[in-house]
Parts: C-alpha cells; sequence; structure tokens
C-alpha cells in the first residue's frame, strides 16, 4: 500500500468569489479505505467532482493512476456511485449493466455481477419497480463492472436498511481487498468507523483531521472511560482508585489512552474485589466533534 493511485496537492476550488476548498491534500493507496467526513457544506463533494475532473480547478494537483482528471486514463481507472444513483426507468437491470459493458468496453459476466450486489431476481424487471437501495445495488454492481482502481462512492448507503448497509460494506471490502482504492463520502459515522481504514475529516473547505481512527484518537487526547463494577463495595473501590460512582455497583473513570494500562492495573491488583470492566474508547463521533471544533477556534 506504497503507491497513492489517488494523489491530491494543495486543491483550490472557488465557487464565484468564495473559496469553498482551501489547499485540501489527501491520498489515497491501492487496497485502502477511506472516509471522507465533514458537514452539509463542507466540500466533500466538491473534492469528489474535481477528482472525477467535472469541475476546473484554482489551484493544486490531482492524478489518478498518475493522470490528470479528465483524461481518458484517469476517467476508465475511476468509478463513481453518486448519492441519488439514476438509471433509465424502462431498461432492466440485465440491460443497463450490458449497455454499461458494452459502452466501456468490458466482458462482464452481467447475471453473475447482479447475482454479487443481491439482484438475481430482479435481473429482468425494469429498473422504474426497482427500490431505492436496488438501483443503489445496481449502481455498485455498475462499479464493480469497471475493474476500478479507484471508487468514489457518495453517501453509499443513505436510505438503504441495515443489513443492505452491511452487504454493500461487504461488497466495498470486496473491492479494496482486489486492489481498489476507496474514498467513502459519508455523514454515517457508526458505519465508516468500523469499515474503513482511515479517516480523513473536512470543515468549512479546509482538511482538519487525516488519520487512522486510533492515530486521531491519540492526537485528540480524549479520555477513555473505564467502568468498573464492584463485586460487593463500589464505596471500598472508587475510595481506592478514585473515579465517581455512577451507580449502587459501579465507578467510573477518565483516563487518556497513555493513563490506561496503568489504569488497568491498579483496578487488577483490587483482585475479586472487582467483577468486571468495561473499556469504551472515543468514539468516531467525539473525535469528529472535537476535530470539526478545533477548526471554528
Ligand atoms: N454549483 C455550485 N455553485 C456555487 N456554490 C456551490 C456549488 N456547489 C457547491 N457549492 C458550495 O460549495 C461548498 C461545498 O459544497 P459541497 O457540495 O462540496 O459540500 P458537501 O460537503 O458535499 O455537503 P453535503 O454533505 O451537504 O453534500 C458549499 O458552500 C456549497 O454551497
Amino acid at each position: 500500500m506504497t503507491d497513492n493511485i489517488l494523489k491530491i496537492e494543495g486543491l483550490c476550488k472557488d465557487r464565484g468569489k468564495t473559496r469553498v476548498l482551501h489547499d485540501v491534500s489527501l491520498t489515497v493507496s491501492p487496497g485502502e479505505r477511506v472516509a471522507l467526513l465533514g458537514h452539509n457544506g463542507a466540500g466533500k463533494s466538491t473534492l469528489i467532482k474535481a477528482v472525477l475532473g467535472l469541475i476546473p480547478i484554482e489551484g493544486g494537483s490531482i492524478s489518478v493512476a498518475s493522470h490528470r482528471p479528465g483524461k481518458g486514463a484517469a476517467r476508465s481507472a475511476t468509478a463513481f456511485l453518486p448519492e441519488a444513483v439514476s438509471f433509465h426507468p424502462a431498461l432492466t437491470g440485465r440491460e443497463q449493466l450490458s449497455l454499461f459493458a458494452r459502452l466501456s468496453g468490458e466482458r462482464a459476466d452481467v447475471p453473475g455481477l447482479l447475482e454479487r450486489v443481491g439482484l438475481a431476481d430482479a435481473l429482468d424487471r425494469r429498473i422504474g419497480t426497482y427500490s431505492k437501495g436496488m438501483r443503489q445495488r445496481l449502481g455498485l454492481a455498475q462499479v464493480l463492472l469497471g475493474h476500478p482502481k479507484v471508487a468514489l462512492l457518495d453517501e453509499p448507503t443513505s436510505g438503504l436498511d441495515p443489513i443492505s448497509r452491511q452487504d454493500l460494506y461487504a461488497i466495498i471490502d470486496e473491492l479494496a481487498a482486489g486492489g481498489c482504492a476507496v474514498l467513502i463520502a459519508s455523514h454515517a459515522l457508526t458505519e465508516v468507523e468500523a469499515r474503513t481504514d482511515r479517516i480523513a475529516i473536512m470543515s468549512k473547505g479546509h482538511l482538519v483531521a487525516n488519520d487512522t481512527l486510533t492515530g486521531l484518537s491519540a492526537k485528540a487526547g480524549l479520555k477513555t472511560r473505564l467502568r468498573v463494577r464492584a463485586a460487593q463495595d463500589a464505596d471500598a473501590i472508587a475510595a481506592q482508585i478514585g473515579g465517581s460512582r455512577i451507580n449502587g455497583a459501579s465507578v467510573e473513570i477518565l483516563c487518556t489512552p497513555d493513563q490506561k494500562m496503568i489504569e488497568l492495573r491498579r483496578i487488577a491488583a483490587m483482585g475479586d474485589a472487582v467483577a468486571d470492566v468495561d473499556i469504551t474508547p472515543p468514539r468516531l463521533e467525539d473525535l469528529y466533534r472535537h476535530y470539526a471544533r478545533e477548526e471554528l477556534k
């Protein structure tokens, strides 16, 4: 995972007189799944459009598989799944994918692809009769069909039920396992927390964080919560390790990541007086709030 198949350096973009992307640098390597997070209007879609070569940029550079966006080689290396994917309603799933395969010069096992995305039963149904989730699955089949080196997915799970979301991420995992660099713009923090390798956070057109979850946690210095359940006497535990009593049976301690093992050893030293310990590290939601707020300062 050393070569960056997608490389964005110092990207600046204006909309009218307003700068909406400020000096954004971001890379994605083959096989990596990177989440692109940010409030409404933070600049995620603008960044994706720039990578697709759909809009001119005011500064910086973008390279997709060593080519400039918009060039034929960059386009054929890239797949894009928009948030609201739309197809001609009169075509069937099979016709749509066969048409796309012909246009892109791919030899494709269309029924196999549709089965892979869970649409085997809807193969010969018109897309106009598909649900939103089914259209999203068809969009993903289209992404798979192109064997892309870079996949840009804009809110891929919006409007999908929990099982469909899991299915979709399983397919994204496969895509990445095959060496594709995947950039997922999303507001679904819990999902991307579990299913991506790195998190990039945008705020008002600036990239304010770009690291693994562990790296983001360490830099932010947010506290880990240790909840200690007493076997019998919670007061005695609170007196010994500090922290605050949260109910009749438990004591809660907040500690920084580097203090965690020290606290755990102190808790373990109390032996049978402790019935259980729950460890809750900072969640992506906490980290997201932290980094987005830092930018506002
Ligand atoms: N066609 C346009 N003309 C003028 N301004 C635009 C245009 N498209 C986007 N913008 C502005 O650019 C900024 C970034 O918008 P963008 O759509 O990239 O945000 P986003 O992070 O994708 O938001 P969301 O999560 O709501 O999709 C916003 O201030 C938006 O108003």
